[in-house]
């Protein structure tokens, strides 16, 4: 009888206990407890030696990098949905394939989209702030604290793949009309099911709408894809939402927009260059024009467990000879 080797696994970060545990069971697995971000060369490092590697969404895997893996490695299983962090197409070059962790942290980063949806026009962190700082509150008065109703306003969701109509769902529930735009149209069912309108033009869908979702990937496509042009497009009473990524709107554009008010505000998980923020973006915060999140969409801890036993699945599955569940390819545009 063969003894098969178990694959020596290198996880970049620290992942919930018991993905951990069974990472150990299954693999030779080089865990990060300490949780401390793996400089360049410890990356570097890891790429020599694994069988498989484990980055998270903030582990730069770049061309250059990728160039230094070593012969054995056969396998980067992202712990994360989005892969703008790895050059798929260098590694597919390399021979190395690549997964990621789709699907199940949908529902709760459409979660946190409705809470952004919500928070800004109704004025939630203000009014939370001010009795958690002891401010002083007169009580409750017909003109004080006003915010914009949320139910009848239009929704236009930039991106309606799977999170996309997740949070349709929760916003038709909400009394928002739905809009979107995204490369396909989506299935006639599911138009129907959330009474969605399709817009084939971008900029006319901005032009139109009270509430913007940004939903899609970061890919050279949609870089900028909300450039100042067509910011300077929405409704100076609108809202912009993101809880995809910061590099899919021009912050600098947005920025500019919210403080000359010809914006109303935005809810924003995510920003360009994290962790660091532009200063900026923290005065129009204590200015209340903003809610900004530090990328918390998919910070559940059944998610975080979730998209463990994906990475796991993954692995197991390509070293049992198989295609892995979700196996990414190179993109083609
Ligand atoms: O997995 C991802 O792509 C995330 O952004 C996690 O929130």
């Amino acid at each position: 009888m063969t003894v098969r080797k178990k694959p020596l696994v290198v996880i970049t970060r620290k992942l919930p206990d018991q993905v951990e545990t069974r990472m150990r069971e299954l693999f030779d697995a080089k865990l990060n407890v300490d949780d401390k971000p793996m400089t360049q060369p410890e990356l570097v490092a890891a790429m020599k030696e694994a069988d498989v590697l484990v980055p998270t969404i903030t582990d730069r895997i770049d061309a250059a990098l990728i160039a230094q893996a070593g012969e054995k490695l056969k396998l980067i299983a992202n712990f994360g949905n989005g892969v703008d962090n790895i050059d798929v197409a260098a590694a597919a070059k390399k021979g190395i394939a690549v997964t990621n962790t789709p699907n199940v942290l949908n529902e709760d980063t459409a979660d946190m989209t409705m809470a952004l949806i919500l928070a800004v026009p109704r004025r939630l962190t203000e009014g939370a702030e001010l009795l958690k700082s002891g401010g002083k509150w007169a009580g409750w008065s017909p003109t004080w604290m006003l915010g914009r109703r949320i139910w009848g306003k239009r929704l236009g969701i930039v991106g309606m793949g799977r999170i996309g109509t997740a949070v349709a769902r929760r916003a038709k529930a909400f009394g928002l009309s739905i809009h979107y735009h995204n490369r396909k149209r989506v299935a006639p069912a599911i138009e129907d099911e959330l009474e969605a309108t399709y817009w084939d033009s971008l900029d006319q869908m901005l032009a139109r709408m009270d509430i913007i979702s940004v939903n899609c990937p970061s890919t050279p496509a949609t870089f900028h894809l909300l450039s100042a042009r067509r910011l300077e497009l929405m409704q100076p009473r609108s809202y912009l939402v993101n809880t995809a990524r910061g590099d899919v709107v021009d912050e600098e554009a947005l920025i500019r927009l919210i403080d000359e008010g010809k914006l109303a505000g935005a809810g924003l998980d995510v920003f360009e260059h994290e962790p660091s923020m532009n200063p900026k973006l923290q005065k129009l915060a204590k200015a209340n024009k903003i809610v900004i999140l530090p990328h918390m969409g998919s910070a559940t801890i059944e998610g975080r467990i979730d998209m463990g036993e994906k990475v796991i699945i993954n692995i197991r599955t390509f070293f049992d000879g198989h295609r892995p569940p979700d196996r990414v390819l190179p993109r083609t545009v």
